[in-house]
């Protein structure tokens, strides 16, 4: 298979992705399974979205309960990042917040769902729609931490090289609504959480911190964590962090509907009906974003010269979170540095095209989900008279990818399952 037809199936893979991790599908097929627990309620209904994904969540299940349950009050509430609503909902408040860092809207917005979600009855119910991003976009500090404290906090923590547990170890131990809170709050009506995985083996006391869920870390944990990560903080958020987290919830019930898995699986059927032998090789990749580059090609290369682990053509398939500590001052993310690092070890070698997609459309701090690279990318840089091994060095993949044209552009995708990497070797 030429590398034309390589480039246009990666395409059609991702794009078909894209379309089934959708969360209006996972949502309306969930709730059409589920309509009857909403039926015999006898209460008021509250629909509560956060995380980058809120809105079209919003949306599926708003579109879904109008239909099948008219008679009641539905009350509804969106906590989304900027620039990730797409329009009004009918019935509900739509807030835009600070993400990766929760600034003042972010209280604002959580403000209002506590007041919502103030003195319920047993007869009411909160209808939780929870994905990643929610950590920074629904947050109440504890008393006596100003939102300044939590900010500075979390540049420090994001910056740090720990992981989304670790971070979200220390952030649910300093917030009123983190690692169960939430769930407390709303007590003794009932909440029902759905929930697109974010982060790796579907960690529900982690994904946007668990408001909704018993929290399985302790106070220790979390102050161990800034130790492990030299980060020091005043007394008095040590004197909050030692309040220990709700173990156990009687009024909650937690359903995953989407994650890296699905979207994996789904990648591996798409590949197979184009022809190719399709291998999920892992769904929790979480190795140095250059490290991981650099064994795919690896993979590439045994395949194109050995036909193993598969026959050609193949299509090697992962899902996970990669991590880059950020050392240079270039542009990027981990999808971007893991592409551009498979480009400079395949460089030269046809019939070898990677994608690596962030599935929330947003690869690190820029406007790229991620890049589609193949053994031309890192001659089209040099043929300008630019060294791809500066750009790797200086974390700059963006603007590597850039020139060679390389760069995956997808917008906000309205879901947020981690990330995605195909390989396609004719
Ligand atoms: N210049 C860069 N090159 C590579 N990775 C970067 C760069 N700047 C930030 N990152 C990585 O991007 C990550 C945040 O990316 P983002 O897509 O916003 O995360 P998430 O989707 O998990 O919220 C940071 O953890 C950091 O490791
Ligand atoms: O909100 C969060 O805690 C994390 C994990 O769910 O998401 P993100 O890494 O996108 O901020
Ligand atoms: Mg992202």
């Amino acid at each position: 298979m030429g590398d034309r037809n390589l480039r246009e199936d990666i395409k059609r893979i991702i794009e078909k992705v894209k379309q089934e991790i959708l969360p209006d599908s996972t949502v309306k097929f969930w709730l059409e399974k589920n309509i009857s627990k909403f039926q015999d309620l006898k209460g008021n209904l509250y629909d509560v979205a956060i995380g980058k994904a809120a809105w079209r969540m919003a949306k599926a299940t708003n579109e879904m309960l109008r239909e099948r349950i008219s008679d009641k009050v539905i009350h509804g509430v969106v906590v989304t990042k900027y620039n990730h609503s797409e329009g009004s909902i009918e019935n509900f408040e739509i807030y835009e917040a600070g993400h990766p860092i929760p600034d003042e809207n972010t209280l604002i917005a959580t403000k209002r769902v506590f007041e919502l979600t103030n003195n319920l009855k047993e007869s009411d119910m909160v209808l939780f729609l929870i994905s990643g991003g929610g950590s920074a976009l629904f947050e109440l500090p504890m008393e006596g931490i100003t939102l300044e404290e939590i900010q500075q906090l979390n540049e420090q923590l994001l910056k740090s090289g720990a992981n989304i547990v670790e971070i979200n170890t220390v952030r649910k131990h300093l917030s009123k609504v983190k690692g169960g809170r939430f769930a407390q709050h709303v007590y003794p009506a009932k909440i029902i959480s759905l929930v697109l995985s974010d982060v790796l083996g579907d960690r529900l006391d982690s994904i946007a911190s668990g408001p909704a869920y018993p929290d399985a870390t302790t106070s220790q944990q979390a102050i161990e964590v800034l130790r492990k990560y030299n980060i020091t903080v005043s007394d008095k958020i040590l004197k909050a962090l030692e309040q220990e987290t709700p173990k156990e919830l009687s009024n909650v019930e937690t359903f995953v509907i989407g994650s890296v898995k699905v979207a994996c699986e789904s990648a591996e059927k798409v590949a197979s009906e184009l022809g190719y032998t399709p291998l999920i090789l892992t769904t929790t990749l979480d190795c140095e974003a250059k490290e991981a580059g650099r064994f795919l090609a690896s993979i590439a290369k045994e395949i194109k010269n050995y036909d193993r682990p598969v026959k050609k053509p193949a299509a090697i398939i992962l899902g996970g979170e990669t991590v880059v500590k950020v050392r240079g001052n270039g542009k990027g993310g981990r999808n971007q540095e893991l592409a551009l690092s498979f480009a400079l070890a395949v460089e030269g070698l046809e019939n070898v095209v990677l994608c690596s997609f962030g599935t929330d459309g947003t690869d690190g701090p820029t406007d790229a989900a991620g890049g589609i690279v193949d053994g031309q990318t890192a001659q089209k840089i040099r043929k300008v008279g630019l060294s791809p091994e500066n750009f790797l060095e200086n974390n700059d993949s963006y603007n590597a990818l850039k020139i060679a044209g390389d760069l995956l552009l997808t917008g906000p995708t309205g879901t947020n399952v981690n990330d995605l990497i195909v390989l396609l070797v004719g």
